[in-house]
C-alpha cells in the first residue's frame, strides 16, 4: 500500500489526504506504505513521494502509528498520556521509543482505510481498521534495520515471579503459561522461544547466556543480552515487582489496580534490538497501558496455572512433562546465597563473600556446609558429621571455617557450582534444618499411612455398597444373600393354598431352626442370622426348607438353583 498524503508543520505536525488548500501552509508530499500491525496498531513507513526527495526533519527516523477501532484499545490522546505519565519516568529516554503526537486531518483516516482493503494483511485482523474519527497519530522512533542491519524483537516477559505462585513452583508464570497453553496446542510467538525470561536476568552469566542463545543465534546481540542489556532488564524487573507486589489475585483495592495495568504492561512489552555494525541500539517499545477490564481475565489465567499444577510441574499426568527450561527446574532460586544475602533479605543470617548456589534436596535448599544425600541434606564431609556426634563443638568462627572446607569438598562432588569456596562469617540456621528434613519425612511417611488407611476404608464402604445394590437387584424367585439381612420365604404360589390364614414359617438354615412371620404371602422375611451365624456362609449352610404352619417343605428347584447361582456370582 502506498497512501499519498500531506504533511504540514506550521503550528502542529498534522497530515492530511489532500493538498491543503491554505496558502500560508507550507507542505510535503509523502507516501504511507503499510509496515505491519498487532492487536491494537497499524504501523506506517514515511517515505518521500519522489524519487531524490528529502523527508521533511520532523519525519525523518519515524514511523506513523494508529490506532484500530477495537474496544479494548484506547484513545491515541489517553494511550499518549498514559505512556509519558507513568512509562516514560521509568527508563532512560535512550532506552525508549520516542513517542510524538500528529494530528490526522479529519479525511485522512477513510483515505487509510480505503487504501488497506486493497492490500494483504494478515487473515485474523482483516475486519481491523481506523476509527473513522481519529484526529490523532503518533510518530514513533524507526527501529526497522536498514541493509545489512539486524532487528530482534525480544518479549522480556515476567522476569520475576509471580507473586501468586506456590512457593514450591517449579516453573516462573512465563514458563508455566507456555506448557499449559502447549496442552492445548497453542503456541504465541513468545512461547516459540522456549525461554525462560528468569535466565535472562539471573545473576549467573551462564543462565542469562543460556537464555540470550535460544532468542538469538546473533552472537554479538547474545553477548549484548547477557551484559549491557542487564541494567534495562533489571530495570524492568524492578519496576515488574514493585508495581505488582500482591499479585492479580490479591489485588482488591481500587488504588492497586492501576499499579497492576502498569506492571502488567511492562511484563508485555517489546525489546528492539538493533545492530549497526557491532553497535546495538536497544529500545523498549509497546507500552501501553493495559486496560482494567482485563483483570478478570488474567485472574483467571493465574487461579488456571495454580489450580492444575502448573506452577508446581505437577498437571495432570496426560500433559505432565518434566520442565527443562525454567530457571526454577533446574535450580530452585532460594538456592541461590545472594537471596540469603543479609543486606537484601535482612531475616537471612548467612554472609558470604561471593554468590554461592547451595545444594539442592528434592523440593528443599540443604544449608550452606550441607550435600543432598540419598534425599536428605547432610553434612559436607564426613569428619565434620563426626565431629558434631562426638559432641565436638565448634567456635562460631571454627565453624565457618570448617563449613568452609565441607563446602569446598561438596562443590567438587554434588551440585554446588561455586568455583571456589565462599567466606563464612557467620553460621546458617543448620541443625535446625536438617531436623526439620528429618521431621518432614516422618511426616510425609505418617500422611502416607494415614492416606493408605482411608483408602482401605473407603474401598470397604464402597465394597459393602457394591453388596447391598446386588442385594436389591436379587429378583423376588431368589433368596437373598445373609448381608443383606433379609431372605425371601416361599412364594406365593407357595403359600396360595393357605388362603389369607396367618402362617408361622421355620426357616431352616443348615438344620437350624429360625422362627419367623410373614404377614401376606410372598412378602419378604426380614430375619437376622444372628452373630452365630458367619457373614459368609458355606452354601451348605444355607436356607433348606421352610416349615410352614408345621408343614415342611423343602425349598424348590428354583429358589435352591438361584440362590446357589447367586452365591456363585458374590463369591
Ligand atoms: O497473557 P500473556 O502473558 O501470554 O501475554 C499476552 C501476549 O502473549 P505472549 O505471551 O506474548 O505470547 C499476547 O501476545 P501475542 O498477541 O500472542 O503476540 C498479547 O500481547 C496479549 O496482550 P493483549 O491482549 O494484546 O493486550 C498478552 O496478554 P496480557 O499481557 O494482557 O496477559
Ligand atoms: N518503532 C518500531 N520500529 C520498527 N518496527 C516497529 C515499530 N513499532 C512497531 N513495529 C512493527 O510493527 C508491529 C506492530 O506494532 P505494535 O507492536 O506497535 O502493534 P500493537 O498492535 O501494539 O501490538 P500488540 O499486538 O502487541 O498489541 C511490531 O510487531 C513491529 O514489527
Amino acid at each position: 500500500m502506498f497512501a499519498p498524503v500531506y504533511f504540514t508543520s506550521q503550528e502542529t505536525p498534522r497530515l492530511h489526504a489532500s493538498q491543503p488548500r491554505s496558502l500560508d501552509e507550507t507542505h510535503a508530499a509523502v507516501v504511507l506504505q503499510y509496515l505491519n500491525e498487532g492487536g491494537a496498531n497499524f504501523v506506517f513507513r514515511i517515505l518521500p513521494s519522489g524519487e531524490g526527495d528529502a523527508l521533511p526533519m520532523h519525519l525523518q527516523g519515524r514511523l506513523l502509528r494508529l490506532r484500530k477501532d477495537l474496544p479494548h484499545v484506547q484513545s491515541t490522546t489517553e494511550q499518549l498520556s498514559a505512556y509519558r505519565e507513568y512509562f516514560m519516568p521509568l527508563f532512560p529516554e535512550e532506552s525508549l521509543i520516542r513517542h510524538t503526537p500528529l494530528e490526522l486531518h479529519s479525511e485522512l483516516p477513510a483515505a487509510i482505510n480505503a487504501a488497506l482493503k486493497e492490500i494483504d494483511r494478515p487473515s485474523h485482523r482483516l475486519q481491523d481498521f481506523l476509527p473513522d474519527g481519529e484526529g490523532h497519530g503518533v510518530l514513533v522512533t524507526d527501529m526497522t534495520p536498514a541493509p545489512g542491519d539486524m532487528l530482534l524483537q525480544v518479549k522480556p516477559k515476567w522476569l520475576a515471579q509471580s507473586p501468586n505462585a506456590p512457593a514450591n513452583a517449579k516453573r516462573c508464570r512465563t514458563c508455566a503459561l507456555r506448557a499449559q497453553r502447549a496442552s492445548k496446542k497453542v503456541r504465541t510467538a513468545t512461547d516459540a522461544q522456549e525461554s525462560c525470561p528468569l535466565n535472562l536476568v539471573s545473576s549467573d552469566e551462564s543462565d542469562r547466556r543460556r537464555a540470550a542463545q535460544r532468542v538469538t543465534d546473533n552472537v554479538r546481540l547474545q553477548d549484548y543480552l547477557v551484559g549491557d542489556a542487564q541494567p534495562l532488564l533489571r530495570t524492568l524487573r524492578e519496576n515488574q515487582q514493585k508495581l505488582d507486589s500482591r499479585g492479580v489475585l490479591d489485588t482488591f483495592q481500587q488504588s492497586d489496580v492501576l499499579d497492576l495495568c502498569k506492571a502488567m504492561t511492562i511484563r508485555d512489552c517489546t525489546l528492539f534490538l538493533r545492530l549497526t555494525g557491532d553497535v546495538v541500539e536497544a529500545r523498549l517499545a509497546d507500552l501501553d497501558l493495559k486496560p482494567p477490564e482485563k483483570i478478570d481475565r488474567w485472574k483467571k489465567v493465574e487461579q488456571g496455572l495454580i489450580e492444575q499444577g502448573w506452577y508446581a510441574n505437577k498437571e495432570d499426568s496426560e500433559h505432565w512433562r518434566e520442565d527443562i527450561v525454567c530457571l526454577l527446574s533446574r535450580k530452585r532460586d532460594d538456592c541461590d546465597i545472594q537471596l540469603w544475602n543479609t543486606t537484601t533479605t535482612p531475616e537471612s543470617q548467612v554472609h558470604s563473600s561471593r554468590p554461592v548456589t547451595l545444594a539442592s534436596c528434592g523440593d528443599e535448599c540443604c544449608p550452606m556446609s550441607y550435600t543432598c544425600n540419598k534425599g536428605q541434606c547432610q553434612r559436607g564431609s564426613l569428619e565434620g558429621a563426626a565431629a558434631e556426634s562426638n559432641g565436638q563443638r565448634q567456635s562460631p568462627t571454627a565453624a565457618g571455617e570448617t563449613t568452609q572446607q565441607a563446602d569446598a569438598t561438596s562443590t567438587r562432588t554434588t551440585r554446588p557450582t561455586a568455583t571456589s569456596p565462599p567466606t563464612v562469617t557467620a553460621i546458617p540456621r543448620t541443625q535446625t534444618h536438617s531436623s526439620e528434613g528429618g521431621l518432614n519425612m516422618t511426616t510425609k511417611a505418617l500422611i502416607s499411612v494415614l492416606a493408605a488407611l482411608l483408602l482401605i476404608i473407603v474401598i470397604a464402604v464402597f465394597w459393602r455398597c457394591i453388596r447391598r445394590r446386588q442385594c436389591k437387584r436379587v429378583g423376588d424367585q431368589l433368596l437373598e444373600h445373609p448381608e443383606c439381612r433379609s431372605y425371601y420365604a416361599p412364594s406365593k404360589a407357595e403359600l396360595d393354598g393357605l388362603d389369607g390364614k396367618p402362617w408361622t414359617t421355620i426357616v431352616e438354615l443348615n438344620g437350624r431352626r429360625t422362627p419367623g412371620e410373614l404377614s401376606a404371602p410372598g412378602s419378604i422375611y426380614h430375619g437376622r442370622y444372628g452373630p452365630r451365624y458367619p457373614k459368609e456362609l458355606p452354601a451348605a449352610y444355607f436356607q433348606k426348607a421352610v416349615s410352614i404352619n408345621s408343614e415342611r417343605r423343602e425349598l424348590d428347584a428354583w429358589s435352591l438353583h438361584g440362590w446357589r447361582s447367586q452365591k456363585d456370582e458374590w463369591d
